[in-house]
């Protein structure tokens, strides 16, 4: 039997998957890190803990893999998006990743529709300057850390630079370089108008491949710590969100993902690359060849769960804490929650909204306000539906993933949000489990990626609408969609309390 391996380098932790030519899962193995958060906005990661985690793994995989080592014939990858990675010109890092979901890049982001405007930016990045996005993030370094940035030499997105670590190769593949906000995606080259304007040299951005294509092998030295074999057939893999369409059989026009990590994503498989969403959800490249997807994005989904936890259950595991949910009912009792606890992207691009609890009543325990955050988690990403839905795309079926997916009456809830079948894979690692697809087809293991996620991938379960709950949801979403609006001042007024 042969093996191989699929990286998902997540904002929470990697996950690392064992796959075999049937698709099945062989092992697993998690490896956790934490955010750096300066202050409020800010969001980093060391990139030595990313190197040092998936190293860590790998290991433990090889020593448990009771199989020839010489079997595992390929590895690819799935990245957290958009963040900044800067190395010199011995490609060294010269500070901590700006990770996604950092937001301390307004003004940058304003900076660049003064300089490229707004329409062109949309013609060639098809996408709106958000502050997550890689260029304004560039753009900040250099504004802020002026001798930091003379020094650096190229810069990376975070699995480009894991998988640099592991063969000595610096590239990126589309579906992550669309997230950078430099490259032309209808044209799939680096956008040299862009780059002139602000003053970056083309050597800046690293040659650009397909998701599937082989780039190398690992290092003597990275298959001496790990155990692998030097024959390893590294492949380069893409943005974390392509990855889990890949790996949730996101492959052909009509299917839809909702999937729910750190942040949370709905996304739609888009054939063509010249339909206009005028901005309001992102378009980007997908990690099949010539294919694209739209995507609405909700910037702390798992993480209002995880920061929830956190802060008011740190011993409890996620199962204990939602183990009574079950006996709030739908609506939790009046409690409505808003999930801008970072800011908001979709529909709402807006980096210094923040959360609320609306309606807190003597009577709510703790499970309501478990439900209620789950609930207004879900009712963000419903937002995203309705774009959807309200462009002409009929959303019936979804595919759920991600931590998220863990939960089933997050999934029943998900399922009468969104008024909508949501089918449950055998497994939720979507993006990992779309990396080992990768790696499976450029190994030549499939004739094309759908071909392999026809035999890999499985629904193990799936979850109808329920008339009444659909019927009660559909009020109560209305409801919250004012909270934005209703609270944009208020919460614009509390800015400079904030540190
Ligand atoms: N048992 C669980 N039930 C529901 N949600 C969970 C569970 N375990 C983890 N989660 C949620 O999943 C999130 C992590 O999902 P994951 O897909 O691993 O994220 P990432 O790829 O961003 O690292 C956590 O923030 C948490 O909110
Ligand atoms: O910023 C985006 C997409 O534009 C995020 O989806 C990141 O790609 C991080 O993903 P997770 O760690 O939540 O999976």
């Amino acid at each position: 039997m042969k093996y191989v391996i699929g990286v998902d380098l997540g904002t929470s932790a990697v996950k690392i998957l064992l796959v075999n030519q049937n698709g099945e899962v062989c092992k697993e193995v998690s490896k956790s890190y934490s955010l750096i958060s300066e202050k409020s906005g800010y969001s980093e990661q060391n990139p030595e803990d990313w190197i040092e985690k998936t190293t860590l793994g790998l290991v433990e995989l090889v020593e448990e893999f009771d199989g020839d080592v010489n079997n595992i014939e390929g590895i690819s990858f799935s990245g957290q998006m958009h963040g900044l990675v800067l190395v010199d010109q011995d490609k060294q890092v010269l500070r901590n990743a700006i990770l996604w979901n950092d937001t301390r890049t307004t003004k940058q982001c304003e900076e660049i529709y003064e300089v490229v405007g707004k329409q062109r930016l949309l013609e060639i990045t098809k996408n709106p300057a958000l502050e997550g996005f890689t260029l304004p993030k560039i753009l900040w370094v250099k504004e802020h850390e002026p001798e930091i940035f003379a020094r650096s030499s190229v810069f990376m997105l975070p699995k480009d630079y894991l998988r640099y670590r592991m063969t000595g190769n610096i590239h990126m593949d589309y579906s992550d370089a669309a997230g950078t906000l430099l490259l032309n995606v209808a044209k799939r080259g680096w956008s040299h108008e862009i780059l002139n304007l602000f003053d970056l040299s083309p050597e800046f951005c690293p040659p650009l491949v397909e998701s599937h294509m082989f780039v190398g092998n690992i290092t003597a030295e990275f298959a001496q710590t790990t155990g692998l074999s030097e024959t390893i057939k590294v492949f380069a893999g893409g943005a974390d969100n392509a990855c889990g369409a890949i790996g949730s059989g996101i492959l052909s026009e009509g299917k839809t993902l909702c999937s729910i990590g750190t942040s949370g994503v709905v996304l739609s498989y888009e054939e063509r690359n010249d339909l206009d969403f005028e901005g309001k959800v992102h378009y980007f490249n997908h990690g099949e060849e010539n294919a694209y997807y739209t995507m609405g994005v909700t910037l702390a989904a798992g993480y209002s769960l995880s920061w929830f936890k956190e802060t008011f259950a740190k011993l409890d595991a996620f199962e204990q804490l939602l183990e009574d949910i079950d006996e709030v009912p739908v609506g939790s009792n009046g409690l409505l929650f808003t999930p801008y606890i970072v800011g908001e992207r979709t529909p709402h691009a807006d980096s210094n909204i923040r959360g609320s609890f609306i309606g807190i009543d003597a009577a709510h325990e703790r499970k309501h306000f478990v439900r209620a955050v789950l609930e207004g988690i879900t009712f963000s990403l419903n937002e995203s539906i309705e774009i959807f839905r309200n462009s002409g795309k009929t959303i019936d079926s979804i595919v759920s993933i991600g931590g998220g997916a863990k939960n089933e009456t997050w999934l029943q809830m998900q399922a009468d949000i969104f008024n909508a079948k949501i089918e449950r894979l055998t497994s939720e690692q979507g993006p990992g489990m779309g990396a080992a697809i990768l790696a499976a087809y450029g190994c030549d293991w499939f004739t094309s990626l759908k071909e392999c996620a026809d035999v890999f991938i499985q629904t193990s379960k799936t979850y109808h609408p329920i008339p009444k709950n659909v019927e009660t949801y559909k009020n109560i979403f209305t409801i919250y969609q004012q909270v934005y609006t209703q609270t944009k001042m208020l919460n614009d007024q509390l800015i400079k309390f904030r540190r």
